[in-house]
């Protein structure tokens, strides 16, 4: 695979970081004070949005100050026992480390808080207690509650968008490089529809100038447009029924950039709107079964059998239809379906947040994973809130929505009558009355 230019032109020193000059100055002072001995932070956290430069910036600064730099993916749970390791190895100056310097970067925190229960935030916290090492963090929003720990033990530097010259003179750099025509209004378009992601304005880039071999306005527009087409599930859906040849079906399903199991949805709900003949329909749900279970498989086994997927969910459900084999057949104009699973998701969507935000909030408190609240704590908390309701709703800070789930716990963990029956039975066994006194 060629290499991707994001990586290939990643600025190799701070001076060739564009925009982001209060950033540098702020980083360097840091770092300095460290080598002298008198660190102001022991970690700064970088944050803002995507395709800015905090890890390119991480990776500068250590190039630039001869520093080893240490990048483990913070949201990346297999990292968990590593970051522990990082910890215990970074309170020891020098010796497990070896003789040069390090700076330790934990990139993606924010990716952590959906398994914050996993450990992930106290380890990240022991890190920065214990460490001799100057560490970054990275992230793009920090700003969920469950990282507030995190954010008042670390010095907070925001990076901005950037600019639209700077990222001009980066894409301008790069196509006189790789010796390809770019005209400029192509590199606005671009850059106007980056919202200041630097890496979205080099993929594209790339993109254009590889599958077209110039960077003109047509070929941005057409890629942006083929890119919107391709998201689009609707769009997807007609390709494949109306398809006349198996490659125009297989081309509608490989070239979609909706996600697979989302598009087996949409199949799903209208393959019966789609076909009139049960045979058609039948034939269809046989060929989105077995994609469903490819699909199954490639995530088991490999990815190769995502072929058949393609096969199955593609020409399968296109050819399942006898009708087309009619000569003068034309697909009928269906005005499709958004699938009722995802509505049914969307509309329960507010009282699963709850739920999570209320195992997470008790979690916290009891330092315990959601899981074991929803299996041990909660059932005892839901008896106790029944007595003791508001002291509960204060200590926990709860919302409307985390009541109504407590309450429902509540309702759920009160014995039914044939239970409350069934257990002073089994505590006070009728006394036989052929007892002798
Ligand atoms: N300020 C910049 N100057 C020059 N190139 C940049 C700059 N910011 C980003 N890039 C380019 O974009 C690529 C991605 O940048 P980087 O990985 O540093 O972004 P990030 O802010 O860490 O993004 P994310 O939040 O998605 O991880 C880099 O490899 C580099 O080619």
């Amino acid at each position: 695979m060629p290499l991707q230019w994001f990586l290939k032109y990643r600025p190799k020193s701070l001076q060739e970081v564009e925009n982001q000059d209060e950033v540098k100055e702020e980083l360097k002072k840091w770092i300095e004070s460290w080598l002298n001995g008198e660190p102001t932070a022991k970690a700064v956290l970088l944050y803002g949005p995507p395709g800015v430069g905090k890890t390119t910036l991480a990776e500068a600064l250590a190039r630039d100050y001869k520093l080893e730099l240490l990048e483990m993916n913070a949201s990346d749970s297999r990292n968990l026992r590593d970051i522990k390791d990082v910890a215990e190895r970074a309170s020891i100056s020098g010796s497990l480390f070896g003789i040069k310097g390090k700076i330790i970067l934990l990139d993606e925190i924010d990716g952590i808080y959906s398994r914050a229960d996993a450990g992930a935030i106290p380890a990240i916290l022991e890190l920065i207690e214990k460490t001799k090492y100057p560490v970054i963090l990275t992230a793009n929003d920090p700003w969920d509650p469950s990282l507030r720990s995190l954010r008042n033990a670390v010095k907070m530097i925001e990076l901005k968008r950037l600019g639209k010259y700077p990222l001009k003179r980066l894409l301008k750099r790069i196509c006189e490089k790789e010796k390809i025509v770019c005209i400029d209004e192509a590199l606005d378009h671009i850059i106007e529809q980056s919202e200041g992601d630097a890496r979205y304005c080099i993929n594209m880039l790339q993109g254009i100038a590889e599958g077209y071999g110039k960077v003109t306005l047509d070929n941005v527009k057409e890629l942006v447009r083929r890119k919107d087409r391709e998201l689009d599930p609707f769009e997807t859906l007609r390709d494949v029924f109306w398809a006349k040849y198996y490659w125009q079906a297989k081309n509608a399903v490989t070239n979609s950039q909706v996600d697979y199991e989302l598009l087996m949805r949409w199949f799903d709900e209208n393959i019966p709107l789609q076909y009139t003949s049960m045979e058609d329909v039948w034939r269809a749900y046989e060929a989105l079964s077995r994609a469903s279970v490819f699909l199954t498989r490639a995530k088991q086994v490999g990815w190769d059998l995502l072929s058949y997927v393609f096969d199955l969910m593609g020409p399968g459900i296109a050819f399942a239809s006898l009708e087309k084999k009619k000569p003068g057949y034309k697909a009928r104009w269906v005005k499709y379906q958004f699938p009722q699973y995802i509505q049914a998701l969307a509309r329960t969507k507010e009282k699963r947040d709850s739920i999570e935000t209320l195992l997470k909030k008790i979690g916290e408190k009891t330092h315990t994973s959601k899981r074991k609240v929803l299996n041990d704590t909660l059932p005892f908390l839901a008896s106790y809130y029944t007595r003791h309701a508001e002291a509960v709703e204060n200590y926990l800070q709860l919302t409307e929505g985390e009541k109504e789930i407590l309450n429902v716990f509540t309702q759920a963990s009160k014995p039914t009558s044939e239970e409350k029956a069934e257990k002073s039975k089994k505590y006070y066994p009728k006394r036989s009355s052929s007892r002798k006194t």
